[in-house]
């Protein structure tokens, strides 16, 4: 078990709407270890994306982070403001979007914005820059990385885009790197290269990544631990085998069997029978319930966070048990994953 590098603390950010205030993270915890990659997962509008977004200090109003902690070594990111975050993001944490042109400038060359990036945060010449630039486009498998820095980014197919934003996100070697649906966008075969060189990246280099992703099979692929979100909660954290071996909460399992067995990366998840609640109306007790096949007379309270002896947990008042790891303990607070 590694250090955990980053540690998310009841996390808890809302937006102010006409219809009143929505908890689109509502007190999500999870830890991640040098090294490790962790899936976050869950249907659309789960919350995934806001909660990386509260990681980075990138969400602006009507949205704000109305409480917990971001841990990076040990350094809360949710008080530093301004200049403080901004050369935090970058250096020793990083993001990577599903679309590569939210990194990527359109009109500029490849080395030109490499060579800025790298200058952004290290006073170092150019020419250094450069090199340094070549070699990280190396380091994710871009073939002829000199002439690709030559190149602007229409000249290069969505996988190369991707790879390269990639690479920029690596250069300062940064602790973590959250990517949001970065290969989501693009065909089957490509998508598996970049996984395998992610996780080779993760094992190399020591950063660990939050990989936010609907797609079970790229969590299968990639994830050393998931962390499945419903309803801006954090419902189970687990190793990645053993939480797809054998789910602890009904919406895992909804979500698990949901995919077909033919599904290939990439393919929008099919739904769990139901639809997801609104955030500005959501059931007391557990969210879930009324999509539930475990449902019980329990449900319309809140439901606990239940731990078991493999390091699983659930948020859930009836998880599905197995006769070998019952659980051990029940508790309406923490929330820790496996990693
Ligand atoms: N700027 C905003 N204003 C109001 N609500 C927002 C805003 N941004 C996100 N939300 C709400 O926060 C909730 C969580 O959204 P989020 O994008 O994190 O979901 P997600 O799990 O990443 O889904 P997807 O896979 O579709 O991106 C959603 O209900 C969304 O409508």
């Amino acid at each position: 078990m590694s250090e955990a590098v980053l540690r998310v603390k009841n996390l808890q950010t809302q937006f102010k709407t006409r219809t009143g205030t929505l908890k689109a993270v509502d007190g999500v915890s999870f830890e991640v270890g040098r090294g490790r990659i962790l899936g976050l997962v869950g249907e659309s509008g789960s919350g995934k994306s806001v909660t990386g977004y509260s990681i980075l200090g990138l969400i602006e109003a009507p949205g704000e982070i109305a409480g917990g902690e971001v841990l990076l070594n040990g350094r809360d990111l949710t008080r530093l403001k301004g200049d403080a975050m901004r050369r935090m993001r970058g250096a020793q944490i990083a993001m990577v979007f599903q679309d590569p042109m939210m990194t990527l400038n359109p009109v500029l060359k490849i080395g030109t914005q490499m060579i800025a990036a790298v200058r952004a945060h290290d006073k170092v010449s150019r020419k250094e820059a450069w090199t340094r630039s070549r070699d990280a486009l190396a380091k994710v498998g871009i073939p002829s990385p000199e002439e690709r820095l030559d190149a602007y980014p229409h000249q290069l197919s969505g996988g190369m885009r991707q790879r390269v934003a990639i690479a920029i996100a690596l250069l300062h070697s940064p602790a973590v790197i959250i990517a949001d649906e970065p290969t989501t966008a693009l065909d089957v075969s490509i998508q598996g290269q970049i996984l395998a060189e992610v996780r080779r990246l993760a094992d190399e280099t020591g950063t660990a990544f939050v990989w936010v992703t609907h797609d079970l099979a790229v969590v299968s692929s990639l994830a050393d631990d998931i962390c499945v979100m419903y309803a801006g909660r954090v419902v189970e954290t687990g190793a990645a085998a053993d939480v797809i071996a054998s789910p602890r909460h009904p919406y895992t399992a909804g979500l698990l069997a949901s995919v077909p067995a033919e599904h290939e990366p990439g393919e929008r998840l099919p739904q769990v029978p139901g639809s997801t609640p609104s955030l500005a109306n959501l059931p007391a007790g557990c969210a879930f319930a009324p999509r539930c096949f475990k449902a019980g007379p329990a449900c319309t309270t809140t439901p606990p966070v239940q731990t078991f002896a493999d390091g699983r947990s659930a948020l859930c008042h009836y998880p599905i048990e197995s006769d070998s790891c019952q659980p051990l303990s029940s508790t309406s607070t923490t929330y820790r994953s496996a990693s």
